[in-house]
């Protein structure tokens, strides 16, 4: 897998690998800004744990490589993550991101990409880290939720968290209405991120997020949403 390098407007595009398990609305997201050229990058593979993935259709269709490796098929998870990584590694991204990638990802191919792997989670970390962050959050009475873009550690949600967008909870909310209203903000969460990593204003420095070059007191707050949707 590439090093992390400045960006230089000459050089050849941003490189960014995708894992996705499902639906695959992030990844189309980035697929949309980097084909309008809001984005400037390139995809250059999207890599599942389930074939029956719609982000592995997404990507065929938009002539981006797609691959899809059965869990099943490998006699345990750090071998799955070995293979994994070796067909993500031979696309040579500079980025790799998490966009509804549901499994946990082995410590070794984490630490040794440290600072060139993101996942977006859907919740206010480090608030509801794990699964059904939407009930959750309801549960807990929460009148703010949102979603966050953090560096991918061996902790399970727990990486230094780059920036995030909020949106109110509203009364008569469900997991599916807050779902979706988090979910309207992820897109341009995801892109706006990424497109600050791209340009290397954004960097992971000894487990502190630095944007043009001052460590960051708090994730960056981006695409947020007060308005009552
Ligand atoms: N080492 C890490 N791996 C992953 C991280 C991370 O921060 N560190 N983020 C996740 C994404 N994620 C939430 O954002 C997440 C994915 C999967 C799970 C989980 O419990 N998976 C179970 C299977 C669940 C299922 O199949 O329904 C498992 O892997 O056993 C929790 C959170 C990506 N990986
Ligand atoms: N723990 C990881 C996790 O829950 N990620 C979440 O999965 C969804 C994927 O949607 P998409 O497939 O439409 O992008 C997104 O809401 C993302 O935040």
């Amino acid at each position: 897998m590439a090093a992390p390098r400045a960006p230089d407007p000459a050089a050849r595009p941003y490189r960014i690998a995708v894992l996705a398990s499902g639906r695959g609305s992030n990844l189309q997201a980035l697929i949309d800004a980097a084909a309008s050229q809001a984005l400037p990058a390139t995809l250059v593979g999207v890599f599942s744990d389930r074939a029956d993935a719609l982000a592995l259709e997404r990507a065929r269709g938009a002539g981006i490589p797609a691959l899809a490796l059965d869990p099943g098929a490998f006699p345990s998870r750090a071998a799955f993550d070995l293979e994994l990584f070796a067909q993500i590694d031979a696309a040579a991204p500079d980025l790799v991101v998490c966009a509804g990638y549901m499994r946990l990802l082995g410590a070794a191919p984490v630490e040794a990409r440290a600072g060139r792997l993101v996942n977006i989670h859907p919740s206010l970390l480090p608030a509801f880290k794990g699964l059904r962050t939407h009930r959750r959050a309801l549960e807990a009475g929460a009148r703010e939720h949102g979603a966050s873009i953090h560096f991918v550690t061996a902790d399970l949600d727990g990486g230094p968290v780059v920036s995030q967008a909020r949106v109110p909870v509203l009364a008569g909310d469900d997991a599916a209405t807050l779902g979706t209203r988090v979910l309207a903000r992820e897109h341009p969460l995801l892109v706006e991120t990424v497109r600050l990593l791209a340009a290397g204003r954004v960097v992971l420095h000894e487990r502190r997020i630095h944007l043009d070059g001052r460590a960051l007191a708090a994730p960056l707050q981006l695409a947020s949403n007060n308005r009552f949707a």
